[in-house]
């Protein structure tokens, strides 16, 4: 390039360094350089190096050449680094790299010093996370709603998610849903020893399934510990965008979200999920990951099912034909702020009658034992005293415990992990306006909402609530699928699942793969 090496990019930890070509470029000779964090590859001419993350590395394999005469030894190294495309934000896509060495005349010697990097890189890129397919194959059970979202589920897992799953050397089964209630009834009978995760390609429904499938078992304490992973095929895919946020990706939505969930489930690791455990009147139990909600938002997502075919934009068309005709519900929601909660920790654990309490904690018991619901008394008794009350004519009230309502409903901004412990409660009431709920959409697609000025509309965090609606005409949803509208309470249970996520906190704003200059000295560090 003519210009100044900036000695700063050299890497001082250089593990491997040798001599490859790279194939099927023009087979011109390259140093590759692999620290414990990165992979350089340094051109013999003055051109600029090019690094790659190992952090974004899925799979690296070694190999001989078809041809019997040909004596070099090859490894594929498979990268999904973010790329950006103009003005757009980044996401995953895939790049793969071959390397030929042949430095001696020595077939196997070649085939050998293919391996060491491979095995090196493999083992480098595992430490990058945490316990890594390329180390230990994994074995999933994939369930796959086929009619989620547009119906294009099943293409969309065999052009985007099997040939990674392949190359990552993860075994998986599919099976694809025939019926609702399929996946619920599958995962409660199943030997969960056989897999290391239940995965769901499809929407919120599918996981709701799985969730209240595993909390019916008898065994249920252990069984929702299986972790589970979600990989966008519905149409709102809430969960798929909230752990993409989690993971440092930007929020981005259809096959791009997809490769970037794919992609944790490659590499994530099993991360605390929160799960709210709720009551109905009728005594009837329902386990939620992600949302209640009742009025606008459960009308917009039920009503909205007839333009499924229009994929995302349903949603769209259903907030515009309800803010045309806005309708609000007459209720009581009282609430536990997270903040109270805090210091009046198990307030009701020995309130006698309560109907999710348990006995005995002995492990004989265990089987027997249902989720107790410590913060909650029966619902045909008033809430205790130090909860919150509101009663009004409310146009929408959601219980979100994840940050994303949809792909591109950026609804609680504040949540940054799937096991944070808090329920967010939005209500408005009917004195909201209509340009106020616009306002409030249009700046949820980018989590900007809380900062401007919403009349009539609050947001308290929680960890436990009731929801007294006062007539049984409206719409009410858990994760998205119908309950009937009638009162209803529930707490939060911190971390009692597991999901699949990346860490917290790394945010991934730049592409990470780099362009840079070395010194003409590191290409002799030794290894
Ligand atoms: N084979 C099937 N045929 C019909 N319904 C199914 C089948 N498999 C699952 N279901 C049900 O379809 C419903 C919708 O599924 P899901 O939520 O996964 O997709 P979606 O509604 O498109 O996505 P989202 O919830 O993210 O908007 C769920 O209630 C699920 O129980």
């Amino acid at each position: 390039m003519g210009e100044a090496h900036d000695s700063s990019n050299v890497p001082n930890d250089v593990l491997l360094c040798d001599t490859f070509s790279q194939v099927p470029e023009d087979g011109s000779a390259l140093s590759l350089l692999l620290t414990r964090t990165q992979l350089f590859l340094q051109s013999l001419s003055e051109s600029p190096s090019t690094s790659f993350q190992l952090s974004d590395c899925v799979s690296c394999r070694a190999f001989r050449g078809k041809d019997p005469g040909d004596i070099g030894g090859y490894f594929t190294v498979i990268f999904y680094p973010l790329q950006r495309t103009l003005g757009a934000a980044t996401y995953r896509t895939r790049i793969s790299r071959t390397f030929r060495t042949e430095t001696t005349r020595d077939r196997e010697q070649n085939m050998n010093l293919a391996k060491t990097w491979a095995q090196k890189i493999c083992q480098l890129s595992g430490e990058q996370g945490h316990p890594h397919p390329l180390l230990s194959p994994a074995r999933y059970l994939v369930l796959l709603n086929p009619f989620g979202g547009t119906g294009k589920a099943l293409t969309l897992f065999e052009t985007h998610v099997i040939p990674m799953l392949t190359e990552a050397n993860a075994h998986f089964t599919l099976l694809v849903t025939e019926r609702p209630n399929q996946a619920r009834e599958l995962v409660q009978e199943q030997d969960l020893s056989t897999w290391d995760a239940i995965v769901v390609m499809s929407g919120d429904g599918l996981m709701f399934e799985v969730i209240n499938g595993l909390m019916e078992r008898p065994d249920w304490a252990t069984a929702i510990k299986k972790p589970v992973s979600i990989l966008p095929g519905g149409s709102g895919n809430a969960l798929a965008a909230s752990i993409n946020h989690y993971s440092g990706h930007q929020q981005v939505k259809g096959t791009k979200l997809l490769t970037n969930c794919a992609f944790i489930l490659c590499k994530g690791h099993p991360a605390p999920l929160d799960i709210v455990s709720l009551t109905t009147s009728s005594q009837q139990r329902i386990f939620s990951f992600l949302s209640l909600a009742w009025g606008f938002v459960s009308d917009v997502d039920i009503e909205s099912e007839k333009y499924r075919f229009m994929g995302y934009a349903r949603f769209s068309i259903g907030t515009f034909i309800r803010l045309t005709a806005l309708r609000s519900y007459r209720g009581r929601i009282s609430y536990l702020p997270a903040i109270s909660a805090s210091e009046n920790k198990d307030t009701t654990s020995n309130i006698p009658g309560s109907p999710n309490s348990v006995n005995s904690s002995s492990s004989d018991n265990i089987k027997t034992q249902v989720l107790e619901d410590s913060l909650l008394v029966p619902l045909d008794q008033p809430v205790p005293s130090h909860w919150h009350t509101v009663e009004d004519q409310f146009v929408l009230v959601l219980a979100l415990c994840q940050s994303h309502l949809g792909a591109e409903h950026f609804t609680a901004p504040m949540v940054e992990g799937p096991g944070e412990g808090n329920i967010h409660l939005f209500y408005a009431t009917s004195r909201i306006s209509r340009i106020s709920l616009i306002k409030l959409f249009i700046a949820m697609e980018k989590g900007t909402h809380l900062d401007e000025e919403i009349p009539h509309l609050t947001h308290v965090p929680v960890v436990a609530f009731r929801i007294e609606p006062s007539e049984s005409t409206g719409i009410m949803t858990v994760d998205g699928e119908v309950i009937q509208c009638s009162p209803i309470q529930g707490q939060i249970h911190q971390g009692l699942g597991r999901v699949i996520s990346m860490g917290q906190g790394k945010s991934y704003d730049t592409p990470t793969v780099t362009k840079t200059v070395f010194t003409n000295n590191s290409r002799d560090v030794q290894p």
